[in-house]
């Protein structure tokens, strides 16, 4: 972090990672109380405080992970949002995930993308469909 901001750049941490394995790490509690998961949210939101719109600490969160209302996801920062298509998260879902902070949200899609190739056109209108989804989603209500 201290690298990341003398040379002006960020960095995203794994937070709550897509992969169903992830959460005996990440939902582990701490000797304090909180979980691994959300000690990492609170790292994020100290280390991008008063930074304007967003600082550049992000945080990967999965978009698969269902009900996530018991973390604090508005870290200040990007939220990475893995997990989209081949993993079974859908655009529709960003808003039930991540609630208020689905302003922030980057979402990746890769395999999703890629099985539609190799033919450029087919890849960029698949490319074009999840992007159309996605601002769909989070810009609805
Ligand atoms: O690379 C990551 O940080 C990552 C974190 C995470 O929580 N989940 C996750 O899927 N990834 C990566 O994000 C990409 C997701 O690919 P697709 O599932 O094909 O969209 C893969 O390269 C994964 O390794």
């Amino acid at each position: 972090m201290a690298l990341a901001r003398e040379t002006g750049t960020g960095l995203f941490v794994l937070a709550l990672t897509s992969n169903p394995e992830g959460g005996e790490v990440q939902h582990a509690v701490r000797a304090d109380g909180r979980s691994v998961g959300a000690t990492m949210l609170g790292h994020l939101a100290a280390e991008n405080a008063g930074e304007e719109p967003l600082g550049s600490f992000g945080a990967v969160v999965g978009a698969t992970l269902g009900d996530l209302s018991s973390y604090e996801l508005d870290v200040g920062g990007p939220i990475l949002a893995p997990g989209i298509g081949a993993q079974g998260a859908t655009a529709a879902d960003l808003p039930a995930v991540f609630g208020g902070a689905v302003r922030n949200v980057v979402p990746s899609v890769s395999r999703g993308v890629l099985r539609h190739g190799p033919d450029a056109v087919a890849l960029r209108d698949a490319a074009e469909r999840f992007a159309d989804g996605i601002r769909t989603a989070v810009t609805a209500g």
